[in-house]
């Protein structure tokens, strides 16, 4: 694939105005008033582009949607640009962006699937093979999906809706691990042994984050209940419900095992990324679990490669969906939370802490020197692994209390039950 003529610019009148193909990838956050408020999409911000598009078009336009959006959106993008149009054509196609962070080159140089949706009218479909012929430069043929673009538009939802499906029930899985003896680990490898299930995306967690899972599964539900489907609209609810109870019941199991209280307890938390290798803080789990920290009066010493005390601060006081707007329509933030600390060591988060939480799965903290870390905290000392990255016999050995999601339980942590 060719590089050469990839250039970046401000400018972006001048080029939408000169492109036969345009790709709107804006942000489509959840709604946070109004119709749909904490449900649906917020098409704001793709609408000002089909209107700036309008406005400064000169000759025909294929314009994609890159971005995530409820089905049916290219019928409104449609009818804004073809009302504003000025004897221009224009087609709409979806082609849906399946990348994940952390692998996005490779993810676009190796795609699963390219998917393109379009009209099939003898224009969509001579769209449809516009869009194609670019992609085939470095994905092959039979790659490249074509399909009606309401299909497009609700594949996209629907695999990231499969996907974090998955995460739910194996993390539903992992509290009944917890009350039986079984481990997780090796229920979910032998399940996905099953080649009808496959072993990927069954790593049981504190809950799933990101920029994505949670929004398009709540605009999902609002497109079933708008369609008058609301038991459809209760099953795909059911998988943010599990993802919840999952960080909950975290918080629950760490307070519970430290004598019910955290109050004024030092707590460490390892990672605040929603998964390693970036720097995303997206509705990333450990946001709800530091609140929850916070909320039993714990005082929070938090350790990210890659996440600054700014944006650390800036998630703690944000309200629900206001991280996915524009920072001049974000809610002043409060001065800061006071009972968080940021350092940049895993070391100095942890020493003289009652308590170590791991919330992210970065590489490094497999080899943490834990025998130094544990001479350093306070006794008895805890380490509640969210990731199952750390290996619990070796830290018992040390002398931790461990807790690791949908592991056997602890002779301790089995004495001092969650009760929420
Ligand atoms: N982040 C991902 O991994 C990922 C993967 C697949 C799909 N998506 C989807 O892609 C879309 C964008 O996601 P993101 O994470 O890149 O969001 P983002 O908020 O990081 O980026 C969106 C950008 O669009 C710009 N923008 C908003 N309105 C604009 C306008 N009218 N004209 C020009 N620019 C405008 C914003 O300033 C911002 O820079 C969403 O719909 C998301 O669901 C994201
Ligand atoms: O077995 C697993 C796999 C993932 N996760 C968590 O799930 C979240 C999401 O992970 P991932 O899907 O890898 O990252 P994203 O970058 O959010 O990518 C998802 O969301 C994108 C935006 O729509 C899609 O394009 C991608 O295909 C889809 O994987 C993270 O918090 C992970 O820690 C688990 O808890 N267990």
């Amino acid at each position: 694939m060719q590089w050469k003529e990839t250039f970046f610019s401000t400018e972006v009148e001048k080029h939408v105005s000169e492109a036969d193909i345009i790709f709107v990838s804006v942000n489509t956050p959840t709604k946070t008033r109004g119709l749909g408020a904490g449900k649906a999409a917020d098409l704001t911000y793709w609408e000002s582009a089909a209107r700036m598009i309008a406005d400064v078009s000169k000759n025909d336009k294929i314009v994609v949607e890159k971005s995530t959006v409820p089905v049916k959106t290219a019928e409104a993008i449609e009818k804004i640009l073809t009302h504003n149009s000025k004897g221009i054509n224009y087609q709409i196609l979806s082609n849906p962006e399946f990348l994940a962070e952390g692998t996005a080159i490779q993810d676009l140089f190796h795609p699963d699937r390219v998917l393109i949706g379009g009209r099939d009218t003898p224009e969509g479909q001579k769209a449809i093979q516009t869009l194609k012929e670019v992609y085939a430069h470095w994905v092959p043929e039979d790659r490249i999906i074509c399909t009606n673009l309401w299909s497009a538009e609700l594949s996209k939802l629907a695999a990231n809706a499969f996907l974090a499906q998955r995460i739910s029930s194996v993390n539903a899985m992992s509290a009944l691990c917890e009350a039986t003896g079984a481990d997780v680990t090796q229920v979910s490898s032998a399940v996905g042994k099953d080649t009808r299930i496959g072993p990927k995306f069954l790593n049981a967690s504190v809950g799933f984050g990101g920029s994505c899972f949670q929004k398009d599964i709540l605009n999902l539900v609002y497109i079933c209940e708008c369609n008058g489907l609301p038991e459809v609209a209760n099953y795909w609810k059911q998988v943010i419900k599990v993802n919840d109870y999952q960080k909950n019941r975290f918080v629950n199991r760490m307070v519970a095992s430290m004598f019910n209280t955290v109050s004024g307890k030092k707590i460490a938390v390892l990672g605040f990324a929603f998964k390693k290798d970036t720097g995303d803080t997206r509705e990333t789990p450990a946001i709800d679990v530091c609140k929850g920290l916070l909320g039993d009066n714990a005082h929070l010493s938090i350790y990210d490669p890659q996440v600054t005390q700014e944006q650390i601060q800036r998630d703690l006081s944000m309200k629900k969906f206001d991280w996915d707007h524009p920072t001049d329509l974000q809610p002043m933030s409060p001065a800061g939370v006071k009972q968080v600390n940021v350092v940049w060591d895993a070391y100095e988060a942890t020493k003289d802490a009652h308590g170590v939480c791991i919330l992210t799965e970065w590489d490094e903290f497999k080899s943490l020197d834990f025998k130094r870390i544990y001479d350093n905290m306070q006794k008895p000392a805890f380490v509640f692994d969210g990731r199952n990255v750390v290996d619990e016999e070796k830290l018992r050995e040390i002398g931790f209390i461990v807790y690791s999601i949908g592991k056997p339980l602890d002779a301790w942590l089995k004495d001092m039950p969650a009760v929420a």
